[in-house]
């Protein structure tokens, strides 16, 4: 049984890890860190963990990279943005297995972090000491994981067979994405009060989301042309979800019956990305609660234009889930290991 420690627990994707790593054969949680909630208990902070005994009396405790390191197999950083590129220095300089989920180490250019994220950097030589491991085509080769961004999933998962094979023109690439409130983390916003999200659904960070650079930066490793990608994100009122509408025209002489056989091949041998070539448009409900990614295609002959509709859920394959299903590789568990959920229906 491999011992697994989480900073940054009280959080959505922190507790989302405990709820799949609960369910996971081979792994458990031994250990958990904060910073507001040092010395809670996790089953006072979060009542309805009462009953599970393994949490009842897990104390959330203040970080230490060497009782880490004594005691867990490996950590989660489920911590904003600057905590793990603070952190990390002595997991790295000790090859210590890190999941990563925050963006501190997705970007290896310290200039690029620091022009997306507006915060200092962590040092190249440790950025370069990261491996960002997008867990449906690669395999980590460096003990520290750095979790792809929730949008930067579903947009490259939907992207991928289009820049592999060399089907489009790189010019005409447009994404819509549009997220669920929890994508935001726990922490309140003038954006995130109900009165402002709900039944209203607002675009925001317009060319400025900081996913953008990690999105072009892999579609560049997949295909030499690539151009810059228009990309933008929405608010919109549910929990969970992320719903990608990916645009683009196809290169001269690719027909649409070229493309379906490329997404087919593409995610042939992936069990957690489902390709639907039968017309059918998945939707949130198809992916909720679960690591699965739904992908629906659909194309216009009198525009040329292809559309691209992928589904994923940001808590699950966006966070948590592809952070276990990395996990997995490390430990050389099965990939469905902990992550085989039905949706909720
Ligand atoms: N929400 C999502 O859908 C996704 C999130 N991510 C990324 O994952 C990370 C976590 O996101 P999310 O769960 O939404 O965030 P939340 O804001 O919900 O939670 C973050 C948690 O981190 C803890 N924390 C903050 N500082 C420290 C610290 N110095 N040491 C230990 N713990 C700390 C906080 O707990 P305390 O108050 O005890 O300090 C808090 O509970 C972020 O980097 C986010 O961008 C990535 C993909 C999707
Ligand atoms: C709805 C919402 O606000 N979503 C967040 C996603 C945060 C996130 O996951 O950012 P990193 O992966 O880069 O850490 C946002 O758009 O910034």
């Amino acid at each position: 049984m491999k011992k697994i420690a989480i900073i940054g627990i009280s959080g959505y994707s922190g507790l989302e890890l405990l709820r799949l790593l609960h369910g996971h054969p081979d792994a458990e949680v031994i250990s958990v860190y904060g910073t507001s909630t040092i010395g809670s208990k996790l089953a006072d902070l979060v009542p309805k963990l009462r009953q599970f005994k393994a949490y009842a009396n897990l104390t959330v405790k203040a970080f230490s990279a060497s009782e880490i390191m004594a005691t867990a197999d490996l950590v989660f950083f489920a911590t904003p943005a600057g905590i793990a590129a603070d952190y990390a220095t002595d997991f790295i300089q000790a090859g210590f297995p890190v999941v990563d989920l925050s963006g501190d180490f997705r970007l290896q250019d310290p200039a690029q972090y620091e022009k997306w994220y507006g915060r200092p950097a962590s040092h190249a030589d440790l950025l370069a000491k990261a491996d960002y491991v997008l867990a449906d085509f690669d395999k980590p080769r460096q003990p520290y994981i750095s979790n792809p961004g929730c949008y930067a999933t579903a947009t490259l998962l939907s992207l991928a067979p289009l820049y592999q094979a060399d089907l489009i023109q790189y010019d005409s690439v447009i994404v819509d994405a549009k997220s669920g409130l929890s994508g935001a983390g726990k922490k309140l916003s003038d954006s995130s009060h109900f009165v402002t999200a709900n039944e209203n659904v607002t675009m925001y960070k317009l060319n400025q989301h900081q996913h953008i650079p990690e999105i072009v930066n892999k579609l560049k490793s997949w295909q030499d042309k690539t151009l810059p990608i228009q990309f933008t994100t929405s608010l919109i009122p549910v929990n969970r979800g992320i719903f990608v509408s990916t645009y683009a025209k196809l290169a001269p002489g690719v027909s649409f019956e070229q493309v379906v056989a490329a997404y087919e091949q593409t995610y042939a041998d992936s069990y957690f990305v489902r390709v639907f070539t039968d017309g059918h448009l998945p939707d949130l409900h198809s992916v909720v609660g679960t690591n699965f990614t739904d992908i629906g295609l659909g194309y216009n002959d009198l525009t040329h234009t292809l559309t691209v509709v992928t589904v994923i859920d940001n808590l699950v394959k966006g966070a948590a889930g592809q952070a276990i299903q990395n996990m997995n590789q490390v430990f050389n568990f099965d990939e469905k290991s902990g992550l085989d959920l039905v949706p909720i229906l």
